[in-house]
This record gives structure tokens, sequence and C-alpha cells, in this order.
């Protein structure tokens, strides 16, 4: 079997592997994922994106995001920037529309540097996001460390958003998003963002990810973090947040209530996968970490 082409791309620094899988199926086993997304043994990557036929006749192709610990998601705001760009590359037209679990998402792409997406609209019942039980999402009213009661948001993927009034930089975000991640009130886990204003309409964010750990963004993190501002009065409806990996441009948009993202997007390198980092499994993973 001759090894599986990739593309390495990344959105501020929130890295992925693009599998082209239209004309020939790719579905890895959860090992495989793991395989592929392990900074040592293997490629590399926040999330494994693999692009498949669409099943909406209005999308140009559907996209699965699988993340570093092959745990599925809804949504992924930088790789959707990152296949935006693939896409005007092959079509040769700017626009295009990106079938994800979250819905059919637009992306335009006036150049590598600055590419948009409309993430659709952000979903704020506490079903959507979801919760264990019914509570008021602009208050979720849970605490771990120096964080407390966050903004509970769904862009087609679960975000608490926790608002600081200083010391985002020094925050042990590693400490307390692992055991956030996992609170019980989040039935299938969660985004853990922390937001603190740092001028009129500027917000610093950094996101403990779901299944990915602290990475220099995360794009829907950013969008959950735009509607957590303006829900709690931080900021106007259009804002500039500053991540680890760089800036976004957002705007929750008063019209539909979509969120709109814009930031550059960048390909690192192409690549074959070798047959046999897809035949690892975790157990050897494990045994040579042991
Ligand atoms: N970790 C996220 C998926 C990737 C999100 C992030 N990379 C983005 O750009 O939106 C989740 O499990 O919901």
């Amino acid at each position: 079997m001759t090894g599986r082409p990739f593309i390495k791309m990344h959105g501020l620094g929130n890295d992925f592997v693009i599998i082209d899988a239209r004309k020939e199926p790719f579905e890895p086993t959860p090992a495989q994922a793991r395989a592929i997304a392990d900074r040592h043994r293997g490629v590399g990557c926040d999330q494994l994106i693999v692009l498949e036929p669409p099943r909406d006749r209005a999308a140009d192709l559907y996209m699965r995001i699988l993340n570093a610990d092959a745990s599925p998601s809804g949504a992924c705001g930088n790789a959707t920037r990152c296949v935006g760009l693939l896409l005007a590359r092959e079509t040769g037209r700017p626009d295009s529309v990106i079938e994800t679990d979250a819905g059919l998402l637009r992306a335009e792409a006036a150049s590598p540097e600055r590419v948009t997406v409309d993430m659709g609209p952000a979903r704020l019942g506490w079903r959507d996001i979801p919760l264990a039980e019914e509570r008021d999402t602009l208050n979720l009213g849970i605490a771990e460390g120096p964080l407390s009661d966050p903004v509970g948001v769904s862009m087609g993927n679960p975000h608490a958003v926790f608002i600081v009034e200083d010391g985002i930089e020094t925050l042990p975000i590693t400490v307390v998003g692992p055991k956030l991640e996992i609170h019980p009130l989040f039935p299938e886990r969660a985004n853990i963002g922390v937001m603190q204003a740092v001028g009129p309409d500027r917000l610093r964010l950094r996101v403990w990810e779901r299944g990915a750990g602290l990475t220099l963004a995360c794009g829907s993190g950013a969008c959950a973090a735009m509607v957590a501002a303006v829900r709690r009065g931080l900021t106007g409806r259009r804002a500039t947040l500053l991540l680890d990996g760089g800036t976004l441009e957002m705007e929750w948009r008063e019209a539909d209530g979509h969120v709109l993202m814009t930031g550059p997007t960048a390909t690192a390198f192409a690549g074959t996968l070798d047959p046999a980092l897809l035949a690892a499994d975790d157990k050897a993973i494990k045994g040579a970490a042991e």
C-alpha cells in the first residue's frame, strides 16, 4: 500500500494535517488518528482534517474534524479557513461552501493572509452547548482555581469562556484547563477559553482545547469569546482578538446572529504518510512511552 498524501497547514499556529479523501476514502481508526497527530512519532497536529465528498449539494466538500486525541468535533474555525484557501486555489474563485456537522459554512479567501469564514449562528441554549442540566448560559456558575462563572456558547462545538480582569498571561491554564474540560456540567467535554479585555474592542484570549490541549489559537473559541464579550457588555459586536499565535478580526453580526472570523492561513509542507505510521497502534505508542 503506497503512502497517503497530506498537506500540513495552520491558522495562527493552530495546526492541521489535511487529507483529501474526496476520491479515495480515508477512514482512520482512533489509533491511526492519534498516531498522525503525535508530535514525536507522527506528523503532529492539533486536529486531523479529512476532506470528503459533500452530503449537501450546496457544499463544495464535507470537512471531518478529529482532535489530536481522535475525538470528533462539529466545528474547527481555523481549519475551515485553511480549507477555504485550498478550495480557492483549486477552483480559482475566492468563495466556497464547506459542510461540517455544524452546518454549511461560507469561506472567502481574499488572499492566504486574509481568509474570512462565516461560522454560522452562535447557539446559546443550555441544550445546545450541551450542558448536563438547565443553567443560564450567561452565568454557568462553575469555578476552578482563579477562574469562575464562565459563559457557555456553542459554535457547533462546546465552549466555556471565562473572563478575567487581569493576569491572563500567567494564569495556570494548563492546570485548570484539563480539569474544566472534563467538568461534569459538560457531557461532551468543553473547550475552555480565558479572556481579558485589553482595550476598546480588543480582547486577549487563550484556549485549552477539548481533545488537543493548549493551542496557539482556536477559531471557534474566538467566536465563542466574541459572543461572550458582547453578552457580558465587554465589547461592541466587532472586536480584535489577540491569541497566542496572532490576531483574528471578529464580528457577531446583529442581523442573523452569525459569527464571522477573518485572519491569516499558511501552508507549511506537503508529505506522505508512511504505511508503517498507519499500522501503528496505541499499545506500541504506550509501550514506547513506558
Ligand atoms: N478542539 C475543538 C475542535 C477544534 C477547534 C479549534 N481548533 C478551532 O479552530 O475552532 C473541539 O473539540 O470542539
